[in-house]
Formats: structure tokens, sequence, C-alpha cells
């Protein structure tokens, strides 16, 4: 009774293919009191079959992740295969430094524009034709039997009387193609989908549509609204209630939403790559030629799925015999995923797992390649498998075509989302597009109705990668819009506003010569150990141009590690002091504000004498309550000048008399939503001041009402277009050369194994020997039991003091008090410490001019970026300096031997990207505080960028109040709310 209980209520809940539920489940069933093992099979595969769960792999695989975490280490680090991506996405352009100037009025026309020549922009299909209707198969799947309609579709179709039922019916036939079905659909009635349109929408649908022979004409003339992207899903013809619930409760309300579900990747039907290599990341398509559940041990068992696919053969690898008279050979690809755990070797559950896939299945599968033994054949270990059709379906794609492969989302299968987001491609009406035809035609865009379909109907890579093109200026190009309109809108004049476009467009290239600064800054220049390199001088004038202005400045300070950022940032805190005001130093770490502070105090010291002489405070979290209460009331009553300090700055109760500037330092760590508190926090702290001290008749400033200038400072090497996007309302500084001097740091990639180690400290003896200081930098701080292979810097310190006897060690990480990580780079800076094992906290900022080498422990942990950081902390002396990684496996050698090759940093944040893989370089979010990007890829798309920042200007220049755009102005209401409402 109590089994059949469950059983109820399982089937009840069968709908639910959620990871929790299985789970829950299979603890039961664990639990279970059923008597012999093969009852207990029996039930397993009871509640498996009700709940028709797919899920069973992830929620095996994420045990077996838990378990083995780290067993196969070397597979999670991608292999540098730029090329692949390039040839994939042409519009991605790896290079040095972008040459483009920010406000450039010349704006570089990227090579897409070539492409669009006028002949080739002709080719461009207008419509998807060749693109398959509704699978039927997939209608019944989802709800639409393949003999009658569904119940409630009927219903519906009953209602309202006079639709024409051939359009299902049609649909069935194989092979027919989505012309030849909207032309069977020509006496379709579209009210039929009106019910859940706008009131608007509804007039306009009520007359029946004539459509015409091409697919795109078939949406009627009413619909080309401009609020077209934004109606309900319920326009799409064909869509069940059924369907458009399912679709409603995964988020896809709108046309736009399920538009802008934009394929992961696409397959090549043709499999028409040339050799494969070990390690390469494939995608293929092919048919499933058997799929087997093994039970290899009491607690071990494994899944292989083996798919042949036919694919180009490389002639002059391969003898006559492989490869046929077509120039075709079957390559084998053996799917494995490997399961631990006694409940999942019975019989019923591998046999499940096995028939999930079926022999003759046409599947689409991607994942890296290893080698097999046997000639022709691969494993694959970490993939993904996709079922295109059915294996008797042979005109899967009959001309060639990528094949879009999407994610899934909520629970919604990729097939059904390709099918749906098909038919809302073609429902899509042709004039949907709100930019302006100067601006499409300027800047060689695709329209966006045929973006929209070449994204996910592209006739080749190309077109695909046009469409990308397409959608990511828009997405650029909305933001840099919303932003400006913004701005404007907060100016009274015409003059103003026309002011602001010509800011933004063209640079004051004459900075303010030095006769202009005052004597303290001038003061402190004179005192420096060294000369200001020519980039540092005129970001220097740039800054103080900016000071002088009774506007506040709004400036983003970006340079590459070491080139000297924060002496140009001191002298603009001196040009504020020597005009009777405050400055505030924010950094991310403790570390850094102790740095930045003593710095600067040996600086002070060294200036000749200077009356008044600024007041410097430090105030971190460690402060003591009662000294920080003493440095509050020094800001407050204007006796402190400077404050360096961590985020404690922005608490609030630090008042300031008369701040004028904020300098943030390493702006990434604090991210975009910290600026803003910070800048309004100073705003309001500072006015609620001088709002006090005018009750108080105390002395005032007569701009006293000013919020004070912003300088942010970044090290991470973005490309100057990409700060744009993420500062669109900012100013850039760049500091574009290194001190004088410095020699690049020799970088060299070694295995971590026995004799790698001794090779890496046979240098590191060299090195000490000749005066130099080492880092060590490791992963993490101890040893962990789910992870040995990983060095642990605690855990080394006694093993390194051994070797290296006579040289004192230090140790450095996040988890020390912050005295005892001050005391500890004291040491190291002082030479007292000649060897330094640390973590990543030195990571940003640390700055020992001293240290000479550095060696990474398991380097392949880290990114490329934060290695290129990392790096940054030797070679800043006049030592030449050195950097060992020491990698783990032989496979990651590749990704970092990017490093050996370019000290650039513009370069390798290009490349850390591509490393990812090809894979996800489509529909892949930004993560954190990012503004969401759904398909750009900031830092290889700031081409885009720019031109979308280009036109954003053209167009409120055209029109302030965008009343000349009205469509653009809708567009942007919707995508940016807030904007428009002032917010
Ligand atoms: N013009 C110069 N000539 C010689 N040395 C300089 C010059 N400018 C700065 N330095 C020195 O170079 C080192 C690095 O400077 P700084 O710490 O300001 O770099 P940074 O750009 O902030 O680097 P990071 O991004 O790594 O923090 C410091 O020791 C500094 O004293």
């Amino acid at each position: 009774m109590r089994f059949t209980n469950y059983l109820l209520n399982i089937s009840r809940l069968c709908s639910r293919s959620k990871h929790k539920f299985a789970e829950k489940l299979l603890d039961v069933v664990n639990k279970y009191n059923v008597p012999s093992i093969s009852d207990k099979s029996k039930f397993l595969t009871k509640v498996s079959v009700l709940m028709e769960y797919d899920g069973f792999h992830e929620l095996i695989e994420s045990e077996k992740a838990e378990k083995q975490s780290g067993w196969d280490l070397k597979d999670s680090v991608e292999e540098f295969d730029v090329s692949l991506a390039r040839k994939k996405f042409p519009s991605i352009v790896l290079g040095n430094s972008p040459p483009v100037e920010l406000y450039d009025e010349t704006t570089q026309q990227s090579e897409m524009k070539n492409l669009l020549s006028a002949e080739s922009y002709k080719e461009f299909p207008s419509d998807s034709l060749g693109q398959k209707w509704v699978d039927p198969d997939d209608l019944s799947e989802h709800g639409i039997s393949s003999g009658t309609r569904p119940s409630e579709n009927s219903s519906i179709l009953e209602e309202k009387g006079n639709v024409n039922a051939s359009v299902i019916s049609e649909s069935r036939d194989e092979n027919t193609f989505i012309s030849k079905e909207l032309k069977e659909e020509n006496a379709y009635d579209w009210t039929l989908y009106s019910e859940d349109v706008t009131l608007g929408m509804q007039e306009k649908l009520d007359h029946k549509v004539s459509i015409e022979d091409s697919s795109k004409q078939m949406v009627p003339d009413s619909l080309l609204s401009d609020a077209f992207l934004d109606t309900s899903i319920s326009c799409i013809p064909g869509l069940s209630k059924r369907q458009c619930h399912q679709l409603e409760n995964c988020g896809f309300h709108t046309l736009r939403k399920l538009l802008n579900h934009f394929p992961r990747t696409y397959a090549d039907l043709q499999n028409a790559q040339v050799g494969i290599d070990d390690g390469q990341y494939l995608i293929s398509v092919g048919r499933i030629l058997s799929s087997r559940g093994v039970r290899a041990s009491y607690s071990f068992s494994f899944l292989e799925v083996v798919v042949g696919c036919e694919v180009a053969g490389d002639e002059s690898q391969h003898t006559i015999d492989d490869v046929d008279s077509a120039g075709k050979k079957t390559i084998y690809l053996h799917l494995k995923q490997f399961f631990r755990g006694t409940r999942f070797t019975s019989q019923p559950f591998l046999r499940i797992l096995q028939n999930k896939h079926k022999l003759g299945d046409i599947v689409c599968v991607s994942g890296k390649v290893r080698s097999m033994s046997t000639k022709d054949h691969y494993e694959m270990r970490e993939y993904s498998i996709d079922v295109l059709k059915d294996g008797e379906d042979s005109s899967l794609c009959p001309e060639g075509r990528p094949y879009p492969i999407y994610p899934s989302k909520g629970g919604l299968k990729p097939n059904f989302l390709r099918d749906i987001i098909a038919r809302a491609v073609q429902a899509l009406a042709l004039d949907v597009d709100p930019l302006p035809k100067e601006i499409t035609q300027e800047f060689g865009l695709l329209h966006l109705h045929d973006a929209y379909v070449g994204i996910h109907q592209p006739k080749d890579a190309q077109e695909a990668d046009l469409a990308r093109r397409r959608l990511i200026f828009d997405e650029f190009f909305y933001l840099q819009l919303g932003r400006l309109f913004q701005m404007l809108e907060g100016l009274a004049t015409q003059m103003e506003k026309d002011g602001l476009l010509d800011k933004y467009r063209k640079p004051e290239l004459n900075a303010m010569c030095m006769e202009n600064w005052c004597s303290l800054t001038k003061k402190l220049l004179k005192s420096l150990p060294y000369s200001l390199t020519s980039s540092q001088l005129s970001a220097v004038s740039e800054i103080i141009r900016d000071l002088k202005r009774p506007v506040p400045m709004n400036r983003l300070l970006q340079g590459d590690v070491g080139c000297g950022k924060t002496v140009v940032a001191f002298l603009a805190c001196m040009e504020v002091i020597g005009s009777g005001y405050q400055a505030a130093f924010m950094v991310p770490t403790e570390l850094l504000a102790v740095q930045h502070y003593e710095h600067l105090l040996n600086l002070l010291e060294a200036m000749e004498e200077h009356q008044p002489k600024p007041s410097i405070a430090l105030l971190t979290g460690s402060t003591p309550l009662k000294q920080s209460r003493v440095i509050r009331k020094g800001l407050q009553a204007g006796e402190i000048s400077m404050v360096i300090g961590t985020h404690s700055l922005i608490s609030e109760n630090v008042e300031f008399s008369a701040l004028r500037i904020a300098v943030v330092d390493e702006q990434h760590r604090f991210g975009v939503i910290q600026r803003g508190r910070f800048n309004s926090k100073l705003y309001y702290s500072s006015l609620s001041s001088r709002i006090a001290a005018a009750s108080s008749d105390g002395p005032s400033k007569s701009d006293g009402n000013m919020a004070p200038h912003v300088l942010a400072m970044s090290a991470t090497p973005i490309p100057r277009t990409l700060a744009l996007a993420l500062y669109g309302d900012m100013s850039l500084t760049q500091i574009t050369d290194l001190p004088p001097g410095r020699i690049p740091v020799e970088t060299c990639c070694i295995i971590g194994n026995s004799q790698g180690f001794e090779e890496a400290y046979k240098m590191m003896l060299d090195e000490l020997e000749t005066g130099g200081r080492v880092y060590l930098v490791y992963p993490v701080i101890e040893q962990s039991e789910q992870l040995p292979q990983l060095r642990a810097a605690s855990a080394d310190l006694e093993v390194i003091s051994d070797r290296f006897q006579g040289y004192n060690c230090g140790l450095l990480h996040g988890r020390m008090k912050s005295d005892e990580k001050d005391e500890a780079l004291r040491r190291f800076r002082s030479g007292e410490t000649r060897i330094l094992l640390s973590t990543q906290v030195i990571e940003v900022g640390v700055d020992v001019p001293d240290a000479s080498m550095m060696v990474v422990m398991n380097a392949e942990r880290f990114g490329i970026a934060q290695l290129h950081q990392l790096r940054g902390r030797v070679g800043r002396g006049a030592r030449k300096s050195k950097c060992i990684l020491l990698a783990s496996t032989a496979s990651s050698l590749n990704r970092l031997k990017v490093l050996e090759k370019s000290s650039d940093g513009f370069y390798l944040a290009n490349a850390d990207l591509l490393l990812r893989g090809p894979g996800d370089l489509l529909g892949k979010r930004q993560s954190g505080h990012l503004p969401e990007f759904p398909i750009a890829r900031l830092e290889i798309d700031g081409n885009i960028l720019q031109e979308a920042h280009t036109a954003a200007l053209k167009v409120l220049g055209d029109s302030h109040d965008l009343e000349r755009f009205p469509a653009l102005k809708a567009e942007l209401s919707m995508r940016q709310p807030l904007c428009l409402l002032g917010d």
C-alpha cells in the first residue's frame, strides 16, 4: 500500500525533472526497506520511467565530481586554439592594444565594412528558406499528437472556427520547408493568436492576412510595429497553449526573449574539418552506433556511447584504404561517462542509461578528443550530445548550413527551443529595426530582421558572425545611448548639450602646462627620485586640467602593471590639497593601503619644505577604534588633508570637510556599484559637512556644493574601448609606456615533476646567490585532502626553509592578521627575508622593486590575465627578472606558453578569452558586476563598441531628446526603462 501510494505521488510529480526531487527519490529508494536487490531495481526503474527524469547524468555526474574532485585536473585546462576560434568568428581581433582613440572623430570602421560591400550584402538571404518547419515528432513530444491535434489546441481551434487545419497536418510531412508550409498557410487566421496580444495588436490582427509567397511576407503589415519584438509569444503561429505556458514559465514571455535565446554554437553537419589532433575541441555530427552501460566492478560502472562520424579524409595522411572515393572516412567517437557508487552499478540503472541513446539517432557531439590506441577511434570524456533528428531523416540540412545548437533552459529541450525559435524567426516582421537606416548603412550593419535570421538560421559561418556583430552592436549602442541621453537630460541649454557631446567627440589634447600647477604638486614632482615618463606627464596634465574645472571629473586612469599610476594619482591629490581641499584614496586591500601610505610619506619626507605640510592618514578595517575616531574627527574638521584606506572610507561615519578628489585604485575589485556608492557617499558626506559648516558660519568654499572629482585607476589590461563600456560616462586617460630601464621579465614554463622542481630550485639558488629576492606563489594556503596535488604555502614553508638554508623565508597569505601581513611584506621589502611564500594576495599592487624572481606553483590553476598581474610584481626595478610557471600537467603547458611569448597585457587579455575555447563564445553571460551582454565578449568585441559609441553620439547630435527617432526612443525605454525615467 505504501509502495502504491508512493508511486502515485511520483506519477503526479513526474513532470518535475529536477535534481533535488530525483535526489530525494534516490535517497528514499535507498532507505526503502525493499527486501531483495531485484525488487529494488524494479522499483528504481519504475521511478525513473514514471518521472521521465532526464537528469540522471547530471545528478550522477555531480555526485561523481564531488567524490573525485580533481581526479582529472588536466581535463579542465583548455588548450590554446586561437585559430579555430578565429576561423569561427572572423570579427574577433587578436592583437596588441587597439589603436582606437576613444573620442576620435575618425572612427575606425571595422573590417566588417569591407565584408559588407554592396554586392556581398545583396547576397544575404532576406529570409531563410531551406530551414525546416516544425518536426512532427517534436510536436508530439511537446503535446501535439501526430494523428490528431492536441486537445487544448483543438478546442481553441474549434472555438475560433475558421482555422485551416491543414496547417498542422501539413507540418507533419517530412522534408517540407517553411516556405512551402507558409504558402499552405495562406488562409490561416491570425486572430487565432491574438488572445494574449494587446488590444491595439488585437485590432491590427483582426483582418485576415494575405500572405505572399515569401515567408517574411506572411507577417501582417499591421504587425510591423515598433512594439513587435515585445509582443507576447502567443503570436507565434502554431503554438499551442501548453507550449505557450511552458515557454512563459521559463521566462520567454515575448518574442524578444525568445529570439535572444542564442545558439551556444553551430554544428557543421558536413563535418568538413580536415585532420583531427589529439586534445582538440571537436564538434561533429554522426550516428549512434552503440550504447552500453557496463558494470566494471562492485562500485564502478561506465556508459560508453559510440558515434560514427563521416569526416573529410586528410588524404595526405592516410592510405587509400582509409578514405573512400568521395574523400570521406569514418571516425569513431567513444563518449564515456564514469560512475562510482554501488547504486549506479545495478543493471536496470545501466539499462536506463544506455537506452537514453537510441541506435541510429543522428547526434551532434562536442568536446575534447583523445586518440585511442585503435586508429580513427577517439575518446571523449567531457562532452555534450544533442540529438538532431531521427536517423531516417537524411535531409537535416540540405544546403550544408551551420546547424544551431541551443542551450536548454528551465527544462526546455534544445530541440524544442530550436523549433519554436525557428517559428518565431519566421513570424518576425521585416521592419522591426528601430535603428535609423543611416546608422545601419554607415556602420555596415545587418538589418535587425536579417541579424535574427542570421544568428538562428545562418547560411554560413560568416553570416552568423555578421549577425552576431549586429546584435552585439545593439547591446553596446543602447547602453551608450542610454548613458549619454541621461547626461543630456540633466543639462538645461542647447549649448551645454552640444558642449557635452563635443567633449566626447574630441578630447582636448592641449593639456594644461605645468606652470599652472600649484606649488605643492610641483614640489612633489621635483622631489621624485625619477622623471615621469611622457605618458605619465600628460596623464597628470590631463587630470589637473579637469581638476581646475568647476564640474566634477569622472576619469579612469588605466595602464598596464607597473606603469606608474600611483604617482600620477598622488600628484593629482597634491593639486587638490594645494588648493586647500581634501583627497581620499581608496584601495582594495589593507596591504596596498599601507604600501601607498608609506610610499607617500617617504615622498613627502624627501620633498623640500612646504607650508603647510599636508597631513596624511591611514584608515583601514584594522585601524584601532580610538585612532580611527581621531582620524574621522580630523577629516571632518579639515585638519587631515588626505586619507588612504580600504572601503572603510565609504562607511557611514566618515565625513569630510572639503573633499575634492576621490581616487579609487584597482577599480575592478570594487566594481561599478561600489564606485557609484563611493561617489554619492562622498558627495553627500561632503555636502552635509558643508551644509553644517555653512549654518555654523564657518569658512566655506565658493564652489562648495560641487561633488568631488573621481579618479578611478585600473591595472586590468582592458582595451580602451572596453573601458568605455564599463565606464561609459567616464573620460579615459591611459599610460601607454613603462618607466625607462625596465627589462622584460623572462618567463619560462616547466612541468612540475621532480625534475622540473629541481630545475626551478636551481634557478632560485642562482638568483639568491647573486643577491635577488624570490616570490613563491601558491594556489592554496593549506594542503587539502581533496586536492592533494596542489602545493600549499604554509605546508611548503618548512620544505623551502630546509632547502634554502642561509636565506630567510617569509609567509604571506590572506588568513594572516593585518599587522602580520604588513610585517611579512616589510621584512621582504627590506631584504630581511629573501624568499616570500605567498598566495595570490600579492597579485594587486604589491610593489617591491628589488624582487627579481617569481615561481608560481600549479600555475595552471591561475588565469592568463591573473598570471600577468602576478608576474607584474617582478621586473619593477633595474635588475633583470625571471618568472617560472610550474604546471602540473604537460597538457596545460600549451596554454601557459602564451605568457612566454608576450608581455602585452592587451594581447594576453584577449588570448585568455580565446583560450577558454570556442564553444562558449556565444551565449555566455558576463559574470560579476559587469553589465550583462548576452553575446558580446567585451574584451574581444571592443571594436564594435567603439562604433556603437560613435553611432550613439551621432544620433544624439542629430536629436538631443531623440524626438526625431521615436522608434529608437521606444526601444531605449524598453531596454533601459530606468534611464528614461531619470533614475
Ligand atoms: N617614471 C618612473 N621612472 C621610474 N620608476 C617609476 C616611474 N614611475 C613609477 N615608478 C616606479 O615604478 C614602480 C611601479 O609603480 P606603481 O606602483 O605606481 O605602478 P602601478 O601602475 O600602480 O602598478 P600596479 O598596477 O602593479 O599597481 C614603483 O616602484 C614606482 O616607484
